[in-house]
């Protein structure tokens, strides 16, 4: 994944001509496009080899099984198209290992969700999130999910980790979160749903958040 405008589009888009749309539309300015449930649910596993087309593919599924069933669900992720997959990492290092062992037979990566940006992810999540982040880095994941909506969480992880993982952030616009924050705070991608894809002019929308950042680099 090229890091060129740091963000990343969360395709949460239940509709298959809409979300071909918006990805063709915005692709000048998304890094990569993160397709979750809602997508896949609605239009099947096909819909990533064709947004593919646009971008490099982030299978948002937040794998969270034992390690057998972890490595069934992302060889179906791989074998689909995707160029990396996030999963949780609450459920332990074997069950984080059968993901990464997976991952690199394919020669793709693994992002570990790390802190969840709502306020539910401060009550079980927060008290663990450095140490799953600490496991992700000693287990050979690529990158982290950390929360957009608390960069102080994001600069104490980047402290954690240094240069170890990438991070990508979500919880940009909708949820509260500002790009150059949580990108001064350390993170290397936001992640940007309905600020894009509810956008009057999603290329609009994107090519904004493109320009705070690239401003916020710059200094
Ligand atoms: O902690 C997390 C994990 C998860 C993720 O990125 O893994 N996401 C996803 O990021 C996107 C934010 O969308 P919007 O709020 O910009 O419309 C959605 O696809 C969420 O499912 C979070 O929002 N927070």
């Amino acid at each position: 994944m090229e890091r060129n405008t740091c963000v990343i589009l969360a395709l949460d888009v239940t509709d298959r001509k809409e979300a071909i749309r918006i990805a063709e539309d915005v692709r000048e300015f998304v890094d990569a496009i993160k397709v979750g449930y809602p997508l896949i649910l609605a239009t099947g596993l096909r819909i990533i080899r064709e947004l593919a087309e646009f971008a490099p593919i982030i299978a948002d599924f937040k794998v969270a099984d034992i390690p057998n069933t972890n490595r069934l669900i992302c060889e179906q992720v791989f074998e689909a198209g995707a160029d990396a997959v996030i999963v949780q990492g609450f459920t332990g290092r074997d069950s984080l290992d059968a993901c990464i062992e997976v991952a690199s037979e394919y020669r793709k990566d693994v992002f570990v969700v790390s802190e969840m940006s709502h306020p539910g992810g401060a009550e079980f999540m927060q008290p663990v999130a450095e140490a799953i982040a600490k496991m992700a880095a000693e287990a050979g994941a690529f990158g982290l999910v950390a929360p957009a909506t608390r960069p102080e969480r994001v600069k104490r992880i980047r402290k954690l980790i240094g240069d170890k993982l990438t991070i990508i952030s979500p919880g940009v616009g909708a949820q509260g979160g500002k790009a150059s924050d949580v990108i001064a705070a350390g993170a290397d991608w936001v992640i940007v749903g309905r600020s894009i894809y509810k956008a009057e002019s999603p290329k609009e929308a994107a090519c904004e958040i493109a320009a705070e950042i690239e401003a916020e680099l710059r200094g």
